[in-house]
């Protein structure tokens, strides 16, 4: 249900990540005509947004998306859809179909709306974590944090108030997440190795990343670099 994959430094598990990405959209497209990918923001996936972006896939059949975002307008420099089309969006894959989660930056339930009409399976979810074992915009203590992990929920995204981190979020739920082909989730560092160590023994919405650990039907690829 889970594996982990380690290396001894960033770079080699960039090389290695990318490869693998592209290896997971190259069969879906092989196979289905077209892939999807929903990718995390915040910091860590500069590299392997670099990395991705130069790497040989037929990405004009790639629909990329978010797993989540911080309610902002894509040029605020906290947008995750703004690090998306900075570093992802670039080379060879900027002939990839985007797909932010802010359409109206006036309105949440707008964007919400226009977020939640996304139809079709997605190939993979490329998460990060951060250290308060939040994945995605599914934060410790949020008020929404329930719904948002409700095995039963129905939506693929739902607002978020993290009372830890700045901005309101739009979120993955963690159904929608498991409903994905594949996952990976991907960090680095001692910090957080220790708290995905963690995660690893409980389920807690102390750490909502726990939640993605511990599925039998859904498993999870953990890349890990010092
Ligand atoms: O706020 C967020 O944080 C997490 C972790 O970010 P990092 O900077 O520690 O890599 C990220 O996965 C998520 O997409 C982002 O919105």
């Amino acid at each position: 249900m889970m594996n982990l994959h380690t290396y001894a430094d960033e770079a080699s598990c960039v090389r290695e990540l990318a490869a693998a990405i592209a290896a997971i959209l190259g069969q879906a497209i092989g196979e289905q005509g077209r892939a999807g990918l929903a990718v995390s923001g915040g910091r860590s996936p500069i590299a392997l947004f670099e990395a991705l972006s130069n790497t040989e896939l037929d990405w004009s059949r790639v629909d990329i998306s978010l797993v989540d975002e911080r309610f902002v307008a894509p040029s605020d420099p906290d947008s995750n859809e703004g690090l998306v089309r900075r570093y992802l969006l670039q080379a060879r894959a900027a002939q990839a179909r985007f797909t932010g989660l802010v359409s109206d930056p006036a309105s949440m339930a707008a964007s919400l709306e226009r977020a939640n009409q996304a139809t079709g399976e997605l190939t993979l979810a490329l998460l990060g974590m951060g250290e308060d074992g939040h994945t995605a915009s599914l934060f410790p203590q949020a008020p929404e944090l329930a719904q948002a992990l409700d095995p039963a929920q129905a939506l693929r995204y739902v607002s978020v108030t993290p009372e830890s981190a700045a901005h309101l979020r739009i979120s993955m739920t963690l159904a929608a997440l498991l409903r994905a082909r594949r996952r990976i989730l991907f960090i680095g560092g001692a910090a957080k190795r220790a708290v995905f160590e963690r995660a690893c023994i409980t389920k807690t919405k102390a750490m909502p990343v726990s939640f993605l650990l511990d599925q039998p039907d859904s498993p999870i690829d953990v890349y890990w670099h010092p």
